[in-house]
C-alpha cells in the first residue's frame, strides 16, 4: 500500500486539525462538520496531483490555452455517518464525480471491548475501471474500511483505489497493509499514537460521527 501523509509541513491544515481535536471547539457541531469538509477540500487537492491527466485546449475570448484535465472517472464513497462531511469537501472539488454510499458501524453484542462491523446500507454505483475514493475521517482498528472495501469489490473491478482518512492509528494502518491489495493508496492527514482499550484513537478527537451529527442509541 502506498501511504501519503499530508500534514508533514506546516500549513493551514494544522488549524483545522487542531480545531476538530480541541475539546473547547469541537462541540460546535457546525464548525466540526465544516472543518472536516475543509480538510476534505485540502486532501482532494493533494490527491488530485497524482491522478491521470489529459491535454486539452480551452477557448478563451482572446485565444486558445493549452492545459490539462483529469482523465479518469471518479467515484466518491463516504462511509456513513462520519464520512459525510469529508464527502462534502471532496465533492466541492470533484464536482463531476459519481457517488456511492455504504454504512458501517461498530456493533457491541457482548461488551465495550469487542465489536463486529455491520455493513447494512449500500447504494453503490458502477465502479468498473473507475478511480474509487473511499472516505472516512477515522482509521482506528481498520475493520470498517476493510469490510467496506470488500463490499465495494464484490461485483466490481476499479482501475484505482484510494482510501482517505483524516486521523489514523498505527494499528489501523497495519491492518489495512495486511488485508488490502498492495496497489491501494492510503491518504492520511494526521498520524496518531495508538488505540485505547475501547479501540478509540489516542489522542484522536473522540467519536467523529457523534461530534458531527449527535449521539446515537
Ligand atoms: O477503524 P475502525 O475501528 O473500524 O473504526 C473507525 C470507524 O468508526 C467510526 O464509525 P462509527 O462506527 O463510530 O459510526 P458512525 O460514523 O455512525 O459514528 C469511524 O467513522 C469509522 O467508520
Ligand atoms: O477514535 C475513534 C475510533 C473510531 N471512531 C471514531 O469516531 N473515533
Ligand atoms: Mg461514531
Amino acid at each position: 500500500m502506498k501511504i501519503h501523509y499530508i500534514s508533514e509541513n506546516n500549513s493551514i491544515l494544522n488549524h483545522f486539525l487542531g480545531q476538530i481535536r480541541n475539546v473547547n471547539v469541537q462541540n460546535d457541531s457546525m464548525r466540526f462538520r465544516r472543518n472536516i469538509e475543509r480538510i476534505g477540500e485540502i486532501m482532494a487537492y493533494e490527491l488530485s496531483k497524482i491522478l491521470p491527466y489529459k491535454n486539452v485546449e480551452i477557448q478563451t475570448p482572446l485565444g486558445i490555452k493549452k492545459t490539462t484535465e483529469i482523465n479518469t472517472d471518479l467515484v466518491l464513497c463516504p462511509i456513513l455517518r462520519a464520512g459525510l462531511p469529508l464527502h462534502n469537501g471532496f465533492l466541492n472539488y470533484f464536482d463531476h464525480a459519481e457517488n456511492s454510499f455504504v454504512s458501517a458501524c461498530r456493533h457491541h453484542p457482548n461488551n465495550d471491548h469487542e465489536f463486529e462491523i455491520l455493513v447494512e446500507y449500500q447504494a453503490i454505483s458502477d465502479l468498473n475501471n473507475k478511480t474509487v475514493l473511499l472516505l472516512d475521517p477515522m482509521l482506528a482498528t481498520g475493520q470498517s474500511i476493510v469490510a467496506v472495501h470488500k463490499k465495494l469489490l464484490e461485483n466490481a473491478s476499479p482501475a484505482e483505489f484510494h482510501i482517505v482518512v483524516v486521523i489514523a492509528a498505527p494499528e489501523g494502518i497495519a491492518h489495512l497493509e495486511k488485508n488490502l491489495p498492495e496497489n491501494c493508496h492510503l491518504w492520511v492527514a494526521s498520524l496518531d499514537e495508538k488505540l485505547n482499550e475501547k479501540n478509540y484513537i489516542v489522542p484522536g478527537l473522540g467519536d467523529a460521527g457523534d461530534l458531527a451529527y449527535g449521539s446515537k442509541l
